[in-house]
């Protein structure tokens, strides 16, 4: 079956003072239509990186990367972006802010406010749909960036780092929630984290990436059932993955 996100042989060079910095080199990766996988690696091993070129944001400097078979030709309503500032309006409410983003596909005023309702419904602020931004947490501030994202229907979703700014007990909330929806609505996603256990918990596989150059270094399965419950969280199965990844995440060899 054709995948739906593949990265093929693609390096991306950015020009410094004094020559080409190598920022990612031939990176190789399919990501299977609903698959959920991670990305983690230390930092500046080209992770936003390698996300903005499959957001069609950032060009690849050479290789393809295809979405569904055919080449990322830019940014498009089939791809959800979600970044760790939440990137909300600040003047709109919830509801305007979810609302947003469907303005831009031209759909009729009752379409936008059903699909709307539905993205807020799935994460959960229902109640809160008349409030400013500035009146909500940081979680609830990420969970309105999710709502937008999911109302538009992509059938991907990038998430950058998308709780890296939320405090333990909100991050595995939302953890949770965004499990919960991908098993309902099934989207592919893609999502860098810092965080080993997050990688884990939520992962059909963990992509391990390695620096100087930026490069996959290992691609780890993670063969455990869903729903993904604290028992999950709490196996010797799960401890044994998260060691594993741990490891190849703090002990690379360099680069040849
Ligand atoms: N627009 C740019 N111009 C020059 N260098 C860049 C640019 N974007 C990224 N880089 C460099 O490319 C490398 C990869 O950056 P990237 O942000 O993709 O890494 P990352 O793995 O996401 O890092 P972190 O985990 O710290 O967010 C870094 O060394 C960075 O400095």
């Amino acid at each position: 079956m054709t995948p739906k996100i593949s990265f093929r042989n693609v390096s991306k060079s950015f020009p410094l003072k004094g020559g080409d910095f190598l920022a990612l080199d031939r990176v190789d990766l399919d990501i299977a239509d609903r698959e959920f996988v991670t990305v983690v690696g230390p930092s500046g091993c080209g992770k936003s990186t390698l996300m903005s070129m499959a957001a069609g944001l950032t060009e690849p400097g050479t290789g393809d990367i295809l979405l569904d078979g055919a080449p990322v030709a830019g940014p498009g309503p089939d791809r959800g972006v979600i970044f760790q500032q939440y990137a909300l309006f600040p003047w709109l409410t919830v509801r305007k802010n979810v609302e947003f983003g469907l303005k831009l596909m031209n759909l009729p005023q009752d379409e936008r406010r059903k699909r709307a309702e539905h993205a807020i419904e799935l994460v959960g602020l229902s109640d809160f749909a008349d409030a400013l931004p500035k009146t909500l947490s940081g979680g609830m501030k990420q969970r309105c960036a999710i709502a937008r994202a999911y109302a538009v229907g992509p059938q991907v979703l990038l998430m950058d780092e998308p709780f890296g700014a939320l405090d333990a007990l909100t991050r595995v909330q939302l953890q949770d929630q965004l499990l919960d929806t991908w098993s309902r609505e099934r989207r592919t996603v893609m999502f860098i984290t810092h965080d080993v256990d997050e990688a884990v918990y939520l992962a059909n596989r963990v992509v391990v990436m390695a620096a100087r150059p930026g490069r996959i270094h290992r691609v780890i399965d993670v063969d455990l059932p869903y729903p993904r419950t604290e028992e999950v969280r709490l196996s010797p199965e799960f401890s044994r993955i998260r060691n594993e990844v741990w490891h190849s995440v703090y002990h690379q060899a360099p680069a040849a």
